[in-house]
């Protein structure tokens, strides 16, 4: 679990339906050019505006991807409460480990989310990566709650996405040496390399996606004359990328590159400003 795993959006085509085509084209660039894996349905693919139908196809396109690459599967699952939470990821068997956001909405409290994940990595069929981003789930967690879940059983690492905080740096710090902690928020992806994450699940990683590999080898290598500036450059990407909800942006930049069909996404999502679009594009390596 190491590496960049890049969280596919979902493109759609002209008639609103899932374009299969163009999400195995995405899928197939992204790993030929360096990404270690891919995370199917995660929030950047618009998990929660799919069908079971589609929800499947996503997950057969990127399978098939993974598997003619030798790459690293990971599939988006769980939801606020524990029950439904166990049968998503009853459904997954065939993925190298499921992504699991802290419960969101409820706020059940720290003691509530050790419980949550207990449960759910006993039951699991597959190695569970705990994703903390408490600027959806609205449950923050501290560094001793963290580290608790770092060593609990089945549960292989974390996606973290709280910024440069106490709790990120104390679990880099802290955790057990065969645990991954992968940078989930995209503008601390280098900083986070730099104490010694794993490497990132970043959406950013859609665009020049050898350069976000380049920057995950440099840092492990520790080579810091390469990484700075390379980090640096693609925290500028990564910051123009999310000036309006992802994946408004992404799919924006995508379309224009002529790599999706359409840039559409589903309500409650509207498109991106066609300047904050052409803002990235300014950026995008050749
Ligand atoms: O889908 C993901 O996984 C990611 N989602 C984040 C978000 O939209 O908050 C961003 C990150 O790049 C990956």
């Amino acid at each position: 679990m190491e590496g960049i795993l890049v969280p596919l959006i979902t493109p759609f085509a002209a008639d609103g339906s899932l374009a299969a085509d163009a999400l195995a084209a995405l899928a197939d660039d992204v790993l030929t050019q360096g990404a270690s894996g891919l995370v199917a349905l995660g929030t950047t693919g618009e998990p929660f505006a799919l069908d079971a139908d589609e929800k499947q196809t996503v997950l057969d396109v990127c399978a098939q991807a993974c598997a003619e690459h030798g790459a690293t599967l990971v599939v988006g699952a769980g939801g606020s409460d524990t029950a439904s939470s166990a049968a998503a990821l009853a459904a997954h068997p065939r993925a190298d480990a499921a992504l699991v956001p802290v419960p969101y909405y409820v706020r059940p409290g720290e003691a509530g989310v050790i419980a949550h994940y207990a449960r759910l990595a006993a039951d699991s069929p597959v190695p569970l990566l705990v994703y903390h981003v408490p600027h959806r789930t609205a449950q923050p967690l501290s560094p001793a709650t963290l580290l608790t879940l770092s060593r609990l059983p089945n549960v292989v690492g974390a996606k973290i996405a709280s910024g440069m905080t106490e709790d990120a740096i104390t679990l880099l710090g802290d955790c057990p040496e065969n645990f991954a902690v992968l940078a989930g928020d995209d503008a601390y992806l280098s900083p986070m390399l730099a104490l010694g994450a794993r490497g990132g699940i970043t959406a950013s990683a859609h665009l020049c996606t050898d350069q976000f590999a380049q920057l995950v080898s440099a840092w492990h290598k520790g080579d810091a004359a390469t990484a700075r500036p390379l980090g640096h450059a693609l925290n500028r990407l990564s910051t123009a990328l999310f000036a309006e909800p992802n994946p408004t942006v992404l799919k924006g930049v995508l379309h224009a590159q002529g790599r999706i069909p359409t840039p559409d996404v589903r309500l409650p999502m509207v498109p991106a400003s066609a300047r904050t679009v052409a803002a990235v594009l300014t950026l995008v390596c050749p």
